[in-house]
């Protein structure tokens, strides 16, 4: 299935369609985007649209890397097996040979079409270099996945999504077009280029004091409408962070988009996890061990998101690793659970609305998890912080406690603590000591049965 580009508005010369078969000598120019297309814009229609058109072609996209051995996507019925059924559902998948997810890989020698310049970052699983298109003159980033490392099934997959997804205007555009580099050192396709910076460097540059209230509601009102448009066509995005946002101006940060589908895979396909935590990543990610099969869902994204909220105000994670053994995610959770009465400090400055966000993002109850449109909502329509005189006092003190810990815990904010306080402190300590102690007996317990299965 290839999509109509009947109109190419605004396309620099040169910048055309190729010709759906390839063409024998290397194509002369990388090729639009699908949002160069006249395609309308992210609305509820839109999204009908691409649900009818796009996604299909990423299902396709998916059934056919499964059928190469890629990872079982349950909820399509398909599987590997080469059962009767299975077998007719994959020859249903190569009749779609002349779609756009089928098209082949095109070798070229880069030097001939582009002008490469310097890196602008790396990944697990990459690199994105800059470039210059010698016949236009335009700017482009090319993403490289270095081979033999990469399949050519992941790289099929990361193109498709990324291409499909294109034409929301909150998403990087993809140009058409699988490349494959002459030396067959890697495989690659094109993007448009971000100038500016990631989100991680605009925080960065704040020296831990973040980016502010007004920004952050400018990158989530971006960065929501793209996952939501994700989610809505039942598609997870699994490696949301700071990096993989880029703010095209650095003053208004009117222009926001998300990149990196590496790891895009529908909702309720099952993943082998890999031996890698980071710190956006939620505490179901974090506890499992190397090998463990996973059913990808929504929820993760959610997580993810409010990692990235909270280090858009406060400039700084809020921890290391979701997992009880990182003290300051124990106490967020022992809060959750109202086990410790009181907020870690860290947690103060967020307006009461700004701290509901945080808990209905990180809590370790997946079904709690707000949908990526409870979060838009919220972080559009509400005031995120307290006001800046508000922000030493402590309100969001449970009630629920004993009284002699109460009286310790009310003035856990001040510096001139008491006995009670410092005893009180003290007793978190051993009790978080004692907690981690015991999980991690019970981990390794884990780690050893799960061998034992095998
Ligand atoms: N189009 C672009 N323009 C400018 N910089 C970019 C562009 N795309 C990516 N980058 C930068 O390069 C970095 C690496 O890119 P990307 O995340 O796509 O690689 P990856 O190998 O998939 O990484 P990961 O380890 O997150 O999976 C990004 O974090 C971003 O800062």
């Amino acid at each position: 299935m290839h999509i109509q580009r009947s109109e190419e508005v605004g396309v620099p010369p040169g910048l055309r369609t190729p010709p759906r078969t390839p063409p024998s000598t290397p194509p002369a120019s990388p090729v639009m985007p699908r949002s160069a297309t006249r395609v309308r814009r992210h609305s509820a229609g839109d999204k009908k649209i691409f649900g009818i058109d796009l996604y299909k072609n990423v299902l396709i996209t998916n059934a056919s890397v499964r059928s190469e051995g890629g990872e079982k996507v349950s909820g399509h019925g398909a599987s590997s097996s080469g059962s009767g059924a299975a077998a007719k559902r994959r020859n249903s998948v190569f009749v779609k040979r002349g779609s756009v997810s089928m098209e082949p890989i095109k070798k070229i020698d880069l030097d001939d079409v582009y002008t490469v310049y310097k890196q602008l970052g790396t990944g697990r699983f990459g690199f994105i270099k800059l470039a210059e298109h010698r016949q236009s003159g335009m700017k482009i980033a090319i993403k490289f996945f270095p081979r033999p490392q990469t399949k050519q099934v992941d790289f099929i997959r990361e193109y498709n999504y990324s291409f499909f997804l294109s034409p929301h205007q909150n998403i990087i555009d993809t140009y058409e077009g699988m490349y494959q580099s002459s030396d067959d050192s890697a495989f690659f396709f094109v993007q448009e280029f971000c100038p500016r910076a990631s989100l991680r460097e605009a925080v960065e540059a704040t020296n831990q004091t973040g980016i502010g209230e007004v920004k952050t509601k400018q990158v989530f009102t971006a960065v929501m409408s793209a996952i939501e448009f994700m989610h809505d066509e039942n598609l997870v995005h699994r490696n949301l962070k700071a990096e993989n946002i880029l703010i095209f101006d650095s003053n208004d940060f009117s222009k926001v988009k998300v990149t990196d589908f590496g790891l895009t895979r529908k909702e309720n396909a099952t993943v082998k996890y890999l031996e890698y935590t980071n710190c956006y990543m939620s505490p179901e990610l974090c506890e499992t061990v190397a090998n463990e099969v996973l059913t990808v869902n929504k929820a993760i994204d959610v997580w993810a998101l409010g990692v990235i909220f909270f280090y858009c105000l406060k400039g700084r994670f809020p921890w290391q690793k979701a997992s009880i053994m990182c003290k300051p995610y124990w106490e967020w959770e022992q809060w959750l659970k109202r086990k410790n009465p009181t907020l870690p400090k860290k947690f103060n400055s967020f307006s009461e609305k700004g701290l509901k966000l945080l808990k209905k993002t990180l809590t370790p109850r997946v079904k709690d998890r707000w949908s990526a449109k409870e979060v838009r909502k919220c972080v559009t329509k509400e005031k995120l912080l307290k006001p800046a005189k508000a922000k030493e006092e402590n309100y969001y003190i449970y009630i629920d406690v004993e009284p002699n810990k109460k009286a310790s815990s009310d003035r856990s904010g001040d510096s001139n603590e008491t006995g009670d306080g410092k005893q009180h402190r003290k007793s978190t300590v051993q009790q978080w000591i004692s907690t981690t102690l015991a999980a991690m007996a019970e981990i390794s317990e884990q780690v050893v049965s799960a061998r034992d299965d095998i």
